[in-house]
């Protein structure tokens, strides 16, 4: 990883290393960050978890260690704990420290009371991040410079792709597709296997055809320059087995405003958890 600024003495702190945080820190790592220039905050780490941490050589903390001024805290704990957990962070925070939360629903002005002044981003990442395919939304406040922006524009990109925006708002609506979104798909590969069984087959062909066929999709819309409407006509023939499957998907009824529904209401969920 290019022009990373961590080091031993000035580290990157993850504070929480459950799915999320484990998911950004494995990337990092693969991606070549120093395990020295890593601190971890973790009360209780997973056994996947403590796999990862025990092959990098990282020792899990239970609270910030004294004496540390971080490059780069980020913070990867449930919302709903931030507002009693910031206040002991703040002996992290010196001159040139960048915050990167991860949080849904925890704002800037939520992150700003918590830790008093300092440059802090905002992002929504999601859990391909561990395979250096995620996607995550960032936005910055007024404190952070192009130098830290740089910063945590690196680390992000170190996991997959990165989109600033400038208004917040956007941030409900970004968690609500891309970081809830790998849920939806996983799901969808669920029902897919699920109805495969409902068509007579036995649940091991339907699962292991339902999960190649979402990971076929998925390599293909990766691969080609076509719209996602084209490939799927592309899979349509006139008068055969798709277009009488996609009536059902693509009807009044179907699948987009469902899809419209749950994507509203996980919106409204991350606006509710700022509190
Ligand atoms: N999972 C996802 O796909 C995404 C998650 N996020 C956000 O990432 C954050 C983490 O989510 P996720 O990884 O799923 O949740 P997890 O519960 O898996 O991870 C949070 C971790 O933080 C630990 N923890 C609790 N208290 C502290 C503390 N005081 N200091 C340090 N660590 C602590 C938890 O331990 P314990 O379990 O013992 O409480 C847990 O291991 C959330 O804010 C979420 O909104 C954002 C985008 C996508
Ligand atoms: O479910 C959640 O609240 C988190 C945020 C996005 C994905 N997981």
């Amino acid at each position: 990883m290019q022009g990373m600024t961590p080091t031993a003495d000035r580290p990157l702190v993850l504070i929480g290393a459950g799915k999320m945080g484990s998911a950004l820190l494995s990337g990092w790592l693969d991606g070549g960050l120093d395990a020295k220039a890593v601190v971890v905050i973790e009360p209780s780490p997973s056994p996947e978890c403590a796999a990862l941490l025990g092959d990098a050589g990282i020792v899990a903390h239970a609270a910030p260690p004294a004496g540390v001024t971080a490059d780069v805290v980020v913070l990867a704990i449930k919302p709903q704990i931030m507002g009693d957990t910031l206040p002991g962070l703040r002996s992290l925070i010196g001159p040139g420290t960048t915050v990167l939360s991860i949080a849904a629903g925890t704002t800037l002005a939520n992150l700003e009371a918590g830790l008093g002044p300092a440059a802090i981003v905002r992002s929504i990442p999601n859990t391909p991040a561990q395979v250096g395919r995620g996607i995550t939304a960032a936005v910055a406040n007024g404190r952070v410079g192009p130098e830290a922006r740089d910063l945590v524009t690196r680390l992000l990109e170190a996991v997959g792709d990165v989109a600033w925006v400038e208004e917040e708002a956007m941030i409900d609506a970004v968690t609500a597709v891309s970081g809830s979104g790998p849920a939806y798909v996983f799901h969808f590969v669920e029902s897919l296997a699920a109805a495969a069984v409902d068509a007579g087959l036995p649940p091991d062909l339907a699962e292991r055809l339902a999960r190649a066929t979402v990971e076929g999709a998925g390599e293909l819309l990766y691969r080609s320059d076509l719209s996602p409407s084209q490939l799927r006509k592309n899979v349509t023939s006139p008068g055969g087995t798709t277009a009488a499957a996609l009536d059902h998907l693509m009807a009044e009824d179907g699948l987009s405003p469902l899809m419209t529904r749950a994507v509203a209401a996980a919106k409204k969920r991350s606006e509710e958890l700022s509190g």
